[in-house]
């Protein structure tokens, strides 16, 4: 397992949930879950077997009851994410271990934004090319001051039209969006927040102390607002994908109420419904 020196300061006192992990390393602490790739040799670009681990620690995450917010990074004080490591790169997709072509990053974009919880990129170094999409589809990016962000698909034979198109236009407007696709400049944390790609920049070693006191703040609040939220902001950007991710938070409101569980508990006591004692909302 590789490792890189960070002058980042660690601002909790992490249990390690890394073990059955290569390419990543996970941690939890105080509610907030850590989600680190580690593939620093190559500024953390990921290969397949990156991609699925990190939807298996994404998904313990979400699931895991005590976690409120969880927050994506990259090891070291180099890179958040260089993208897709070019090294594995096949005809037709990135090869795992099998010889099998994969672009499972896709997955793993449309799973942090459909997780109910709240995902905060946390970004020291270089955030590009597919890495940069990944910080760009989280709900918040937090970057050091020695962030660097940019595309580079058209320079290397990729592009993202999906999230990596649609939804940085949505960030950032249509004519920059073009930019940063068309000419595969970087841009440094300043001109990153000046464009609301991020939403705050911190000198590097305060990093991690600052992204925690973002998460503190987000777990005094309620879970369900924060969760019908981040499905209302989707809604208008994901099409019908987000329309069932808003109407699933509707049903499952619904669900919890009395009215909702009336239908269920008539069925199994094979009675008649009595929706009459329900209040018709104005
Ligand atoms: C990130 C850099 C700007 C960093 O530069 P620097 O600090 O000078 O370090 P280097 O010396 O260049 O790199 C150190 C070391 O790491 C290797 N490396 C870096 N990035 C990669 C990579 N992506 N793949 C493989 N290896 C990498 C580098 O070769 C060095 O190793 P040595 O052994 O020492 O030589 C700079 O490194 C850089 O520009 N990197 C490449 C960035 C890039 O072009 N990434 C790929 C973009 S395409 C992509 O990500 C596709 C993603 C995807 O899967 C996808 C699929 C379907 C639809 C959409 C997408 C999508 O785009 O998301």
């Amino acid at each position: 397992m590789s490792t890189a020196a960070s002058s980042i300061i660690p601002a909790l006192d992490w249990q390690d949930h890394s073990a059955p992990y290569e390419d990543i390393l996970y941690h939890k602490a105080e509610g907030i879950a850590k989600i680190t790739i580690n593939r620093p040799e190559v500024r953390n670009a990921f290969r397949p077997r990156t991609v699925k681990e990190l939807r298996q620690a994404l998904s313990d995450a979400r699931f895991d009851e005590g976690i409120g917010v969880i927050i994506l990074t990259g090891q070291g004080d180099l890179a958040f994410c260089s993208g897709g490591d070019q090294r594995v790169r096949g005809d037709s997709g990135y090869k795992d271990e099998q010889g099998v072509h994969h672009l499972n990053v896709l997955d793993l974009q449309k799973e942090i934004r459909s997780c109910p919880k709240p995902v905060i990129a946390m970004v020291a170094g270089y955030a590009i090319g597919g890495g940069h999409v990944l910080h760009l589809i989280c709900d918040l990016s937090i970057a050091a001051d020695n962030a660097r962000f940019g595309q580079t698909g058209p320079k290397v034979g990729s592009f993202d039209g999906g999230f990596g198109a649609s939804y940085m236009a949505s960030v950032v407007g249509q004519k920059k969006a073009r930019e940063i696709w068309f000419l595969c400049r970087q841009y440094d944390a300043r001109e990153a927040l000046d464009m609301g790609l991020v939403n705050t920049v911190v000198p590097l070693a305060q990093l991690e102390q600052e992204t925690v006191a973002w998460c503190r703040r987000i777990l005094e609040h309620s879970p369900i607002a924060l969760r019908m939220l981040k499905s209302a902001f989707n809604a208008g950007v994901d099409g019908q994908a987000g329309i069932q991710e808003l109407a699933g938070n509707a049903t499952m409101l619904f669900y919890m109420t009395e009215e909702g569980q009336e239908g269920r508990n008539a069925y199994l006591e094979k009675r008649k419904p009595d929706f009459r004692k329900f209040r018709r909302q104005p």
